[in-house]
């Protein structure tokens, strides 16, 4: 994550834009205030190459990791100019397409997005949605968790976004 400003994208999260208002960003390297250890307020944004919606990446990656199949950045290569500021969405698409091919459907998914800040838990129910129309499945089998990172690391001072994603495939009878 970095300020919209050198991200020249939002941070989009599980298919929904989290609007925000500034926050705390503290920047270590100094890169955008020219002091080290600064702390001021920015709009964050997401630096990717597609609009790095960090859950549906994860939950893509979990799909093919079940199914033995290559990674996320195996099938679409970060370099390649068709997923240049992708929609996301189309990855989970194509997800459930090639899980649905071997035979499998959703079990059921937990994930857990790591972000110190902006607050998301009003977010949650929208990007539950989506997971759940996405792998068309029901909102018994989708569970969306959050935390923070509790001021540690890189992702404690805004600078990143993790997400944690457990997941059960099961063979369609
Ligand atoms: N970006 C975030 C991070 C956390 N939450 C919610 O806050 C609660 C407390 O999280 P801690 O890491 O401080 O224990 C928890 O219920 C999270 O769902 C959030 O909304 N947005
Ligand atoms: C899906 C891809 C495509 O460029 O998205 P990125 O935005 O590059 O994000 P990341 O999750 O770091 O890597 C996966 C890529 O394959």
């Amino acid at each position: 994550m970095s300020p919209i400003e050198t991200s020249l994208q939002p941070l989009i999260i599980a298919g929904i834009e989290i609007t925000h208002p500034p926050q705390k960003y503290l920047d270590t390297t100094g890169q955008y205030t020219g002091t080290p250890n600064t702390i001021y307020p920015t709009i964050l944004g997401c630096e990717a190459h597609s609009d790095g919606d960090v859950v549906y990446h994860s939950i893509v990656d979990s799909i093919f990791g079940a199914l033995t199949l290559p990674d996320i950045g195996q099938v679409f290569v970060d370099t390649d100019p068709r997923w240049k500021g992708a929609n996301s969405e189309q990855f989970m698409v194509y997800a459930k397409e090639v899980m649905d091919r071997y035979g499998y459907e959703l079990g059921n998914v937990d994930v857990t997005l790591i972000l110190e800040r902006p607050k998301v838990a009003g977010f949650k129910p929208g990007m539950k949605d989506n997971i759940v129309r996405l792998l068309g499945t029901n909102e018994g089998r989708v569970n969306v968790k959050a935390r923070t990172h509790e001021g540690v690391d890189s992702t404690g001072q805004l600078r990143a976004v993790e997400c944690h994603v457990v997941l059960t495939l099961v063979l369609k009878a």
